[in-house]
């Protein structure tokens, strides 16, 4: 059986992702630090957070105690939804690098687009990213949520094209479009809730393809996000499942089982959470 190591993805900047990390929306400040050591010990080496999480600090403590170097650890953050104007963006970002307590980000984002507030400015916003970059502050820079048009805004009026776009995807929501122009404009597709929270782990398809490869339900769909080349990062604060959502670069799904797979897409019904074009939520 193949060994199971996490390959690292290039982005269109020259740096690197591996393409499976630990993502810690949901886990409580009190219980991240020992979640995302576990993680590590495990050998996740990539982190997915957001300012609007509000576990920065604990993710930076847990890479502090791992006894792993800065550098051999790639963290995400996410500028919170209240903090799109220039000013303010620079401000939290700031902010995040104290809550780490690090000098440097490997990648940050801009959360969702707003495209109905702030004048549907989130060019200006990404500009602070670009200068960030320019700084050395932040290695990659890229965003999360945008849909189509968002994409095409940046690309008329904007100097760097972003490194990932971080958007909803799993089985029952392939999100294709958004990933069709990603792909052909360079930019890598990370695959938020990946197994849809848990609500695809017991669809007959998925399970059945489990019993045929001798896998569970998560390694299934887990592996048909990495196939299809996209990053994950699964959550999870249960130590056996953390260390199952890791095993799944031993195996291979055939072109049958990934199309079975994809087959289970509804199309814009198979959206679990918001809707970009309309997401204007602001946490106070
Ligand atoms: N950019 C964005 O707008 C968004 C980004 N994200 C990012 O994506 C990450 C992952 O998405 P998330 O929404 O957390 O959802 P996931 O699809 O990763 O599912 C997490 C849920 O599935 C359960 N689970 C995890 N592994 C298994 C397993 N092997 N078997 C059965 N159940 C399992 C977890 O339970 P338990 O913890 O109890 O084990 C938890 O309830 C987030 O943590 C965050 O980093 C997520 C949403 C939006
Ligand atoms: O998890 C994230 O990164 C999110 O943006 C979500 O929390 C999102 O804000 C949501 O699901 C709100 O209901």
């Amino acid at each position: 059986m193949a060994a199971n190591r996490v390959p690292d993805i290039s982005l269109n900047d020259g740096n690197t992702i591996p393409q499976l990390g630990f993502g810690v929306f949901q886990i409580d400040p009190k219980d991240t630090a020992q979640a995302v050591g576990a993680a590590l010990e495990i050998g996740y080496r990539h982190i997915d957070t957001a300012q609007m999480y509000g576990n920065e600090a604990e993710v930076g403590q847990a890479v502090r105690a791992s006894g792993l170097d800065r550098d051999q650890v790639f963290v995400t953050s996410k500028l919170n939804n209240g903090f799109h104007r220039p000013d303010d963006a620079r401000k939290a970002f700031e902010q995040s690098l104290r809550e780490m307590k690090f000098d440097h980000l490997d990648l940050f984002l801009i959360h969702w687009p707003l495209p109905t507030l702030y004048d549907g400015d989130f060019v200006s916003t990404w500009k602070v990213l670009e200068d960030l970059r320019r700084e050395g502050k932040v290695k990659s820079i890229g965003v999360s949520n945008f849909q189509v048009a968002h994409l095409e805004r940046l690309a008329a009026e904007a100097d760097v094209v972003p490194a990932v776009n971080q958007i909803e995807a799993h089985p029952y929501f392939g999100n294709e479009e958004v990933r069709a122009y990603d792909h052909a404009h360079n930019i890598l597709t990370e695959a938020w809730s990946p197994i849809a929270q848990g609500k695809v782990l017991d669809d007959p398809t998925v399970v059945d393809i489990a019993e045929e490869v001798g896998r569970t339900p998560a390694q299934v769909v887990l592996r048909w996000h990495v196939q299809r080349g996209d990053i994950v990062f699964p959550k999870s604060t249960t130590p056996k499942r953390i260390e199952e959502n890791f095993a799944i670069f031993d195996f291979t799904l055939d072109d049958a089982a990934m199309d079975r797979l994809t087959g289970l897409g509804r199309g814009e019904a198979g959206r679990q959470g918001p809707n970009p074009d309309t997401f204007d939520y602001v946490p106070s």
